[in-house]
């Protein structure tokens, strides 16, 4: 097993297909940009996530939670009030507030405008892969005003203009002292840090933050939706899993409800052993800027150093590694919470069995804001539904960019306070 222990730099954008997506949507965001440059962007944008101000941002994405929630609710009483059971598609439920909830921590009291822009993106990013394969052998495609291209400069347009007014709203509202802080969101918290000490005094343009913003939405998007789908699925087949994550919800609920600072350990190893079984990002993609790069290392046991050129294509496959008997023992392939009881450095041999967020200093800057947003999905979940998989169910593992379920992932989902008489029982 090859593992590598140092990575100073990444590129990221190696293949031409993805590097017009990424350079198209994002531009120069963290994502695509390298070296010193990427140093200081990511100093100025690591204290928006840090996980103090992310607990603050808990009942914000609570209010989404709540939403999807009594729609379901609704949704069950409209249509199956009889046997109190419904099925959803949770992909698709957990895609929409995934998007929800990056838009009101991204946005806050910008909320609509910033739904429509994400909503915008994902209209550019499928016109631009549809086009992806004529940029990429066709000199100068881009340029041409077919049909896409230019529904794809319309929606650029639309989401530049709609971001550069929120932002310098923001920006005129401080300097006009109208306002005494650039807001307690993402976009906030960047304004705020940016030119300060944190990135040597390196002031981000309008653009960049802009760029910043939509790749946010991007990496968080997509990535958390297919966790809580995988998670969802996992707690469904072990139902004694459900019932013991149910009940510690139940547990340390305070005042009745479940928020940003309840203790969910149960909910944490579930979803740790989910990103271990089926991590969104299955492979993490790197090159080489310098010899001696790495060691080898068969899962602790003997150690090897190894000499890679300067500019080797490195794939590392998590997904393969997350599922090593020699790291993780015989039991590898089954769904058990509890090898993470004691924290991930216990959970597996060797130094990076666990890679769901990548590793080293170009790992997920949002991990905490997935893992806080995750658990408390699931906890309003548990509080409020049941839920079992139906006979239908077809298990088939897909990579699409993420790792999703290739035919959806419909659950059966009965709310608690349906009595086994057919009738809703209050609190
Ligand atoms: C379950 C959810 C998530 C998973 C599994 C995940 C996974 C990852 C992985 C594996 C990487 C490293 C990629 C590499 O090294 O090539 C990464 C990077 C990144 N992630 Fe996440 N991510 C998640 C959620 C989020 C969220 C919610 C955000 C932002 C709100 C986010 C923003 C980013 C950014 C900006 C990077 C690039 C960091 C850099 O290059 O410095 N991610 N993510």
């Amino acid at each position: 097993m090859l593992v590598i222990l140092s990575s100073n730099y990444k590129e990221y954008v190696k293949f031409p297909t993805l590097q017009i997506v990424f350079q198209r949507v994002f531009g120069r965001s963290i994502l695509t940009i390298d070296g010193e440059e990427w140093a200081q962007r990511r100093r100025i944008l690591n204290p928006a996530f840090a996980s103090d101000k992310l607990k603050a941002m808990g009942a914000q994405m609570l209010v989404c939670i709540q939403e999807m929630l009594d729609d379901w609710e609704r949704k069950v009483l409209e249509t199956n009030a009889a046997t109190g059971e419904l099925e959803l598609d949770m992909i698709k439920e957990f895609t929409k507030v995934s998007a929800d909830v990056l838009s009101r921590t991204c946005f806050g009291s910008n909320f609509k405008e910033g739904k429509a822009v994400f909503e915008d993106q994902e209209g550019l990013i499928e016109a631009i892969y549809q086009d992806a394969v004529r940029y990429a052998i066709i000199p100068l495609y881009r340029f041409l005003p077919t049909a896409r291209n230019r529904l794809c400069w319309k929606l650029q347009r639309r989401i530049h203009e709609t971001l550069k007014t929120i932002i310098e709203n923001r920006m005129h509202a401080v300097q006009k002292c109208q306002a005494d802080s650039y807001g307690d969101d993402l976009l906030g918290r960047i304004l705020a840090a940016n030119g300060s000490s944190l990135g040597d005094g390196v002031v981000l343009t309008t653009q960049d933050i802009i760029d910043e913003c939509r790749t946010f939405f991007f990496a968080g998007h997509e990535t958390t939706a297919s966790l809580l789908a995988w998670a969802t699925m996992l707690m469904a087949s072990n139902p004694e899993w459900q019932d013991r994550a149910r009940e510690e919800v139940l547990e340390m609920r305070n005042d009745g409800y479940i928020n940003a600072h309840s203790k969910l350990k149960i909910l944490e190893m579930i979803l740790l052993e989910t990103l271990r079984l089926y991590p969104p990002i299955t492979q993490l993609i790197s090159r080489t800027r310098s010899p001696e790069y790495g060691t080898t290392d068969e899962a602790s046991t003997e150690e090897r150093k190894l000499n890679i050129p300067a500019g080797v294509r490195i794939n590392v496959l998590c997904g393969v590694m997350h599922r090593d008997k020699k790291m993780w023992g015989d039991d590898v392939d089954e769904f058990q919470p509890e090898r993470f009881a004691n924290g991930i450095s216990r959970a597996c041999k060797g130094m990076h069995g666990f890679m769901a967020f990548g590793y080293g200093p170009h790992s997920c800057i949002g991990q905490t804001f997935a893992m806080l947003e995750a658990k408390l999905v699931l906890a309003s979940m548990l509080q409020r539904f049941r839920f079992r998989l139906p006979e239908t169910y077809q298990h088939a593992p897909r990579l699409y960019g993420t790792l999703r379920p290739q035919h959806g992932m419909p659950l059966l989902i009965t709310p608690i306070h349906f009595s086994e008489t057919d009738k809703w029982v209050t609190m």
